[in-house]
């Protein structure tokens, strides 16, 4: 322990000259040998001065010549000789890193007696333990030329060390030793180096104001420093109370966005219940509809009578009685006629309008997936064009441009149930036993006939995106059509004429694709020769239309009696209206028009006989024309 407790208190780390030791060992002998309070409160403030000495020389940069001042002060009059041969002094080194720290407790004060624990525990005379005083660095250079003067002190002064004791002891004097004499005090000293001292005293004093301004201003850069911290703490603060409100308002969000989720999950789950509900019930809907439909005939058939025209002013029309709603009696001079019943029997007062509002569910089916037929026949001059084609002003317009806004209409209705539908038109034309296409400068269209089914070779297509387009195909058709002047008609028709739709739907939801036809026949009107009084060319068409109209109604009535063989080859106009006639599975309604005309009552009740005729033809139940994949 007793080496821990050196106390290396150096001046020469400031002053060229020998180093000071006060080692523990002599600590314990200058308190051993019973030297006198006084002598120890001296050696103590030394202690005490030098080691401050330190410290502000280490904060100031104080240069050596004030430690030469604080030994000289205490080499002139405060150790006594007895003292100072214990204050041997000898050179050491001490590393940098050992010097105190400012915050180091000073030695406080020295004490005496026998039962000090100096030399045991450390030296009580200081706060800190002397050992762990450190070393200081130090030059070797001679603290003063009087130093020698302690070399030769009295008996007592038993540690002076080896050769270099003459040159390195410090001078500390005490009272009682004439050594004191020999210490050179500052006013003996050359006037160059109090001169010197003086200077560097001066300039010491400037580097300490200096470095005061310069702490000063460190200092006030500090302040700045903290006002800086405060600010940003504060900020921080602040920062911290808007993060913990953004969180609680993310928080508060996640739970309404949960929430929102969890009720949007509901409504879908429930929007997909109801359109799968939806999707049933219009199925069902569907099925009903067909079914009436259905249950209305196998060839649905209805009678239009159309007024009396400008030129029939002189004509008398009240051969022509209407029993029931759907019945009809067509009378001969005196002679009754009989009452028979149809699908829908139109007065002359029915409007165009009103024809169609009671035939739109049948074109409807259409959409539905079904193949639909409706036939316009009748006599020529009863109306037939009139009532398929119409008139140019909107209230004038006849079922098939009716048909075709009202198909864009019920098909945007279906859209919101999922259904996505495609329509294309085709127009062709039977003239003298020979198909056409109406839409394709009047090209030849060419039948085959495969398997009950019949393929038009060369017919043009034309998809219909709106329902305007419908027009212009209507306006070339009319112009292609073969139309003259004959004395039943102003504009007779000199051909049959089949507007075909081609629908296609598919309803992503049920993955259920329809590919279905709708077929809008305006047929030639029979005629007579004597009547019409046509020749030539007219004369063949006449025989042409005559025999295609034939055939048809020969087909119908074997198809009514369930003949093995119908003859539908035996006429193009058979076979591109076969699915409507029995053989395919089409929905197929005839309207039969009327002159209202007395003097036209026997061909009148003729088509309305072959009407009830065809109303009682068994053609099957339509089925709906699924694509499959
Ligand atoms: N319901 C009606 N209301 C008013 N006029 C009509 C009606 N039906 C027909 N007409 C008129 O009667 C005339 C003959 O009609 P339309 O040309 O349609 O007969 P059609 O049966 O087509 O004759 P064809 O077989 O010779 O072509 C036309 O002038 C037409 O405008």
């Amino acid at each position: 322990m007793a080496s821990r407790l050196k106390a290396h208190v150096i001046t020469r780390e400031v002053a060229p000259g020998p180093d000071l030791l006060f080692s523990a060992k002599t600590c314990h002998s200058l308190i051993c040998r019973k030297f006198s309070r006084k002598v120890i409160e001296l050696v103590d403030n030394f202690l005490k001065e030098i080691f401050v000495f330190r410290h502000v020389r280490k904060a100031t940069k104080r240069s050596a010549s004030d430690s030469d001042c604080i030994a000289e002060k205490y080499s002139s009059h405060c150790l006594s000789r007895s003292a100072i041969p214990i204050l041997t002094a000898r050179r050491t080194t001490m590393r940098a890193s050992a010097i105190p720290r400012p915050t180091e407790p000073l030695p406080n004060t020295l004490t005496t007696g026998r039962h000090s624990t100096l030399g045991h525990t450390g030296c009580p005379t200081l706060k800190k333990p002397i050992g762990s005083l450190p070393r200081v660095a130090t030059a070797a250079k001679p603290l003063a030329t009087t130093s020698r003067a302690g070399s030769t002190s009295s008996a007592r002064s038993t540690t002076l060390r080896s050769s270099t004791v003459a040159n390195k002891t410090i001078a500390a004097p005490t009272a009682r030793t004439s050594n004191m004499a020999r210490a050179v005090p500052v006013s003996s000293r050359p006037p160059s180096e109090v001169a010197s001292l003086k200077s560097e005293i001066t300039k010491l004093k400037e580097e300490l104001k200096t470095r005061e301004e310069q702490l000063k201003l460190t200092s006030e850069v500090l302040e700045m420093q903290k006002t800086n911290l405060t600010h940003s703490n504060a900020q921080l603060e602040n920062a911290k109370i808007k993060l913990d409100l953004v969180e609680s308002f993310k928080i508060t969000l996640e739970e309404q966005l949960k929430v929102l989720k969890e009720n949007m999950q509901q409504k879908t789950a429930h929007n997909e219940e109801m359109c799968q509900q939806l999707n049933e019930k219009e199925a069902i809907l569907r099925k009903l509809h067909n079914d009436v439909v259905d249950m209305r005939g196998q060839i649905r058939v209805a009678v239009r009578v159309r007024p009396m025209l400008k030129t029939e002013e002189e004509s008398s029309n009240d051969g022509i009685e209407y029993p029931a709603v759907n019945a009809i009696a067509i009378n001969q001079g005196t002679r009754k006629g009989t009452t028979l019943m149809f699908e829908k029997v139109f007065t002359p007062l029915f409007s165009q309008k009103d024809v169609f509002v009671n035939i739109e569910d049948f074109i409807l089916s259409a959409l539905h997936g079904y193949n639909v037929g409706l036939i316009a026949f009748g006599q020529t001059g009863s109306g037939k064009t009139h009532t398929m084609r119409g008139g140019d002003a909107e209230e004038e317009e006849g079922i098939i441009p009716r048909a075709a806004t009202f198909l864009f209409r019920e098909s945007k209705k279906l859209e919101a149930t999922g259904w996505k539908f495609e329509f294309s038109l085709s127009f062709l034309e039977i003239y003298n036993n020979e198909a056409y296409d109406l839409l394709n400068n009047h090209a030849a269209v060419k039948l085959r006939l495969v398997n009950q089914t019949v393929t038009l070779d060369g017919l043009s297509d034309h998809p219909l995106a709106k329902q305007s387009e419908i027009g212009s195909l209507l306006r070339t058709a009319d112009k292609n059509r073969k139309t003259a002047a004959t004395k039943c008609n102003e504009y007779s028709s000199r051909s049959h004429a089949i507007y075909m739709w081609k629908i296609k739907a598919h309803q992503q939801a049920t993955g259920i694709s329809t590919s279905s036809m709708l077929k809008l026949v305006d047929l030639a009107g029979s005629e007579r020769a004597k009547e019409s009084g046509v020749i030539g060319q007219q004369f063949k068409e006449m025989t042409n239309i005559n025999q295609s109209l034939s055939v048809l109604q020969k087909c119908i009535s074997l198809q009514k009696s369930k003949s093995q063989h119908v003859p539908y080859r035996d006429s193009k106009l058979t076979q591109v209206l076969m699915d409507c006639l029995g053989a395919g599975n089409s929905k197929t309604m005839v309207v039969v028009n009327i002159n209202p005309c007395n003097d036209q009552a026997t061909e009148s009740k003729r088509s309305i006989e072959f009407a009830s005729k065809m109303r009682d033809t068994h053609i099957g139940s339509a089925v709906q024309q699924r694509d499959l994949y």
